[in-house]
C-alpha cells in the first residue's frame, strides 16, 4: 500500500489523481493533502479519503473547517505546511499537483527525504531545474511526469539508450484560439480563452494552454527531466490531442504514445510504473471515428509566448524564473479582467528584457528573483 501525500487535491490534476486512488484502494491511500482555499470542493473529499493531515494556503481558510466544518484532522498552513506533510515519514508518494511555483520547496525538499515523487507542478522545473535535478540525481530520485507529454516521452524512452535519442517532439493542441488569427486577440475574453478545445483543466493552465506558453513551459521541462539541449526539442501543432508527443532516435524511427485526452491515465501510470493497470470507464482510441490526424508548423510569429520561452530556457539562469513568475502573475491579472489578453505576453517580454539574469541561481536567489519579477509586472501593468 503506497501512502500519498497530493498537493493541489480540489484542482484538475488533483481531482484526477483521487479518481485513480478511489479505483485502487488496496494500493494506495491518501496520507495528507493540501489545497488553497476551496473548502466547498474540499469538505466531501476530506470526509471520503480521510487524509491524516491537512494543508490550507491560509489561516482564514483552516478556522473555517474547524468552525463551519468541525473538520478534526489536524491542518497545517501555507508553502511551509506543503513541505512538512510531504517530507513526513509516512509519505511515500509525493504527487506535486499545485498550481504555480508555490510548489517548489516541497519538490525540493521532498527530493531530499528521497520520496517518491509524481510531478504535474510544471512550474517547478521551470523555475529551478537545474537545482531539482541535480539533487534528484544526488538523492538517486526518479521524478516521475505527470504533465502528458512528458509522461508520453517517457514511456516511449522506456527500455531505449538516451544518447540514441535525435530529438523530441511535442504535441500542441493550439489552445483555445488556434483558429483565430492574431489581429483578432485584441479583444478576447477571459471566457473564451478558458474554452480548451480538448482538455478540461485549471483556469491558469487553460490560459497558458491559449498562449502558447504552456508548451513552452514544457519545452523547458522536457530540457530538464530528459536532459535534452533546446535545439533537439521540436513543437509541431496536432489539434486532435490523440499522439501526445513523440520521440525520434538516430536510425530515424519515431515512437509515439497515443491515447485519448484523458488525463487520469498518465497520472495512474506516473502511480503505478513500472506496470500498467486497467483504467476504469474509459474508452479506446476509435481510429476509424478519428479517420484523420494533423499536423501543421510552429509559429513564433503567432505565438510569441512559444520563442520567449525557449530563449529563457536557453539563456539559463534566473531567465525560467522570471519567465514563469511573470507568467503566472500576468494570468492571475488576466482572470481578474485587469488586463487584456495580449497584455500578457507584453507583460513577460518587459520582464525578461529589464532583468540581468544571474547564472547557476541558488533556492533564495529564484525565490526572490519570482518574487521581485511579480512585483515588477503589477507595477508594470499599474504605471
Ligand atoms: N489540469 C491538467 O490537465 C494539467 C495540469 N498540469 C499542471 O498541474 C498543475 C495543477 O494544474 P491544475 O490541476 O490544472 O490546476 P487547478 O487550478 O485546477 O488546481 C490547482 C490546485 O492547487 C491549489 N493551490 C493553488 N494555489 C495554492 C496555494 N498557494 N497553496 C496551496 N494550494 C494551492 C488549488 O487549491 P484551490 O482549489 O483551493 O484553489 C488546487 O487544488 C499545474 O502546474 C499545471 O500546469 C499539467 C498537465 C495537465
Ligand atoms: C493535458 C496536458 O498535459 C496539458 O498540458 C495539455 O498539453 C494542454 O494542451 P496544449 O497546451 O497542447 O493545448
Ligand atoms: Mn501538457
Amino acid at each position: 500500500m503506497k501512502k500519498i501525500t497530493l498537493l493541489g487535491a480540489t484542482g484538475s490534476i488533483g481531482i484526477q489523481t483521487l479518481e485513480v486512488i478511489r479505483q485502487y484502494p488496496q494500493l494506495f491511500s491518501v496520507h495528507a493533502f493540501a489545497f488553497g482555499k476551496n473548502v466547498k470542493k474540499a469538505i466531501p473529499l476530506i470526509r471520503e479519503f480521510q487524509p491524516k493531515i491537512l494543508v490550507v494556503q491560509d489561516m482564514e481558510t483552516k478556522h473555517e473547517l474547524q468552525q463551519h466544518y468541525a473538520v478534526r484532522t489536524e491542518i497545517l498552513v501555507g508553502a511551509a505546511g506543503m513541505v512538512e506533510v510531504s517530507i513526513d515519514p509516512e509519505t511515500d508518494v509525493l504527487v506535486n499537483a499545485v498550481m504555480g511555483s508555490v510548489g517548489l520547496d516541497a519538490t525540493i525538499q521532498a527530493i531530499e527525504k528521497k520520496k517518491q515523487i509524481a510531478i504535474a507542478n510544471k512550474e517547478t522545473l521551470v523555475t529551478a531545474g537545474h537545482l531539482v535535478m541535480a539533487l534528484a540525481q544526488q538523492h538517486q530520485v526518479q521524478l516521475l511526469p505527470v504533465d502528458s507529454e512528458h509522461s508520453a516521452i517517457f514511456q516511449c524512452l522506456q527500455g531505449e539508450k538516451q544518447q540514441q535519442v535525435e530529438r523530441i517532439i511535442l504535441t500542441a493542441s493550439g489552445g483555445s484560439f488556434r483558429d483565430t488569427p492574431r489581429e483578432a486577440l485584441e479583444n478576447v475574453t477571459v471566457e473564451d480563452a478558458l474554452k480548451h478545445p480538448n482538455w478540461n483543466m485549471g483556469a491558469k493552465i487553460t490560459i497558458d494552454s491559449a498562449s502558447m506558453m504552456n508548451k513552452g513551459l514544457e519545452v523547458i521541462e522536457a530540457h530538464w527531466l530528459f536532459n535534452i539541449p533546446y535545439d533537439k526539442i521540436d513543437v509541431i501543432l496536432h489539434k486532435e490531442s490523440i499522439i501526445h508527443s513523440m520521440v525520434e532516435f538516430q536510425d530515424r524511427s519515431i515512437i509515439a504514445q497515443l491515447g485519448n485526452a484523458d488525463m487520469r491515465i498518465p497520472i495512474q501510470y506516473a502511480l503505478t510504473y513500472p506496470n500498467r493497470m486497467p483504467l476504469q470507464e474509459s474508452d479506446p482510441v476509435n481510429f476509424i471515428e478519428l479517420g484523420k490526424m494533423h499536423f501543421q508548423e510552429m509559429s513564433f510569429e503567432r505565438f510569441p509566448c512559444l520563442e520567449m520561452a525557449y530563449q529563457a530556457g536557453k539563456e539559463g539562469g534566473t531567465m525560467p524564473a522570471v519567465l514563469n513568475a511573470a507568467n503566472e502573475q500576468a494570468v492571475a491579472l488576466f482572470l481578474q479582467k485587469k488586463i487584456s489578453f495580449l497584455a500578457i505576453e507584453k507583460v513577460i517580454l518587459e520582464m525578461l528584457n529589464t532583468h540581468q539574469s544571474i547564472q547557476h541561481p541558488d533556492l533564495e536567489t529564484i525565490q526572490a528573483v519570482d518574487q521581485e519579477t511579480r512585483l515588477k509586472a503589477i507595477q508594470f501593468v499599474t504605471r
